[in-house]
């Protein structure tokens, strides 16, 4: 199995990266785990806690599980991928079967701050966009996907998302092997990572 991990600021594309990669493959052959799945179940909290929760420091992932869940899949036995909503800002109590498959990518801003995390991938990727591309996506994405009003998504991005930034995730950068410039839709190091996952699903 090749474990791919790729990280990257909230709104640097992560998500788009992965789809684009998927893409052009096979379906089914590559298996994906977000990190999103991960945040620590709140459900003995009120919605009004949860929104106080900080969601960009690493304690707010259920690390344990993310890890457990990667070292079945790599011993071939498929996990139930707990599917968290960001409206709620919790678990939805659903969870998807992941199976196994030659290639998985785990995505989502936190996963390089792990060092047992970050031992099990083959390949990390870091995924680049400035701060200010990355605020006015995230404004446009979380106020019609996520439930977000301008202030909402101003005040959290002052408070914590830049500071977390700044302290947790950036840094990652360091352990990257591959760093994907986003600021513009880059299909030609999608297509590099792409041929590494072809090379390994012996399509070439
Ligand atoms: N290279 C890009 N150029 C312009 N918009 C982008 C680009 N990559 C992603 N987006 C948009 O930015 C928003 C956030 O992207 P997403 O992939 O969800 O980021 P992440 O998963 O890193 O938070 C989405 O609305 C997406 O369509
Ligand atoms: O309940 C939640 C959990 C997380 N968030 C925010 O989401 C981003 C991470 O997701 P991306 O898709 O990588 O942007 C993180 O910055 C958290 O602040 C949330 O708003 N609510």
């Amino acid at each position: 199995m090749l474990i791919i991990g790729i990280a990257g600021g909230t709104g640097c594309g992560k998500t788009t990266v992965v789809n684009q990669i998927l893409n052009e493959l096979p379906e089914g052959e590559v298996g994906i785990l977000s990190q999103d799945s991960y945040y620590m179940d709140t459900t003995h909290l009120s919605y009004e806690e949860r929104t106080k929760i900080n969601f960009d420091h690493p304690r707010s992932i259920d690390f344990e599980l993310l890890e457990a869940h990667l070292k079945a899949l790599r011993r071939g036995e498929h996990v139930d991928q707990p599917v968290y909503s960001f409206v709620k800002h919790n678990r939805t109590g659903d969870t998807i079967k992941t199976k196994p498959r030659k290639v998985m990518i785990v995505e989502g801003i936190l996963i390089l701050t792990h060092p047992e995390l970050r031992k099990l991938f083959d390949i990390k990727i870091y995924v680049h966009a400035d701060s200010d591309e990355r605020l006015i996506r995230r404004l446009k994405r979380d106020i019609s996907e996520r439930g977000r009003d301008l202030d909402e998504v101003l005040a959290r991005y002052q408070n914590t998302l830049k500071p977390m930034h700044q302290q947790f995730i950036e840094p990652m950068k360091e352990y990257a092997d591959i760093i994907i410039p986003n600021n513009r839709h880059n299909m030609v190091a999608i297509g590099i990572v792409r041929t590494i996952i072809n090379e390994k699903l012996n399509y070439v």
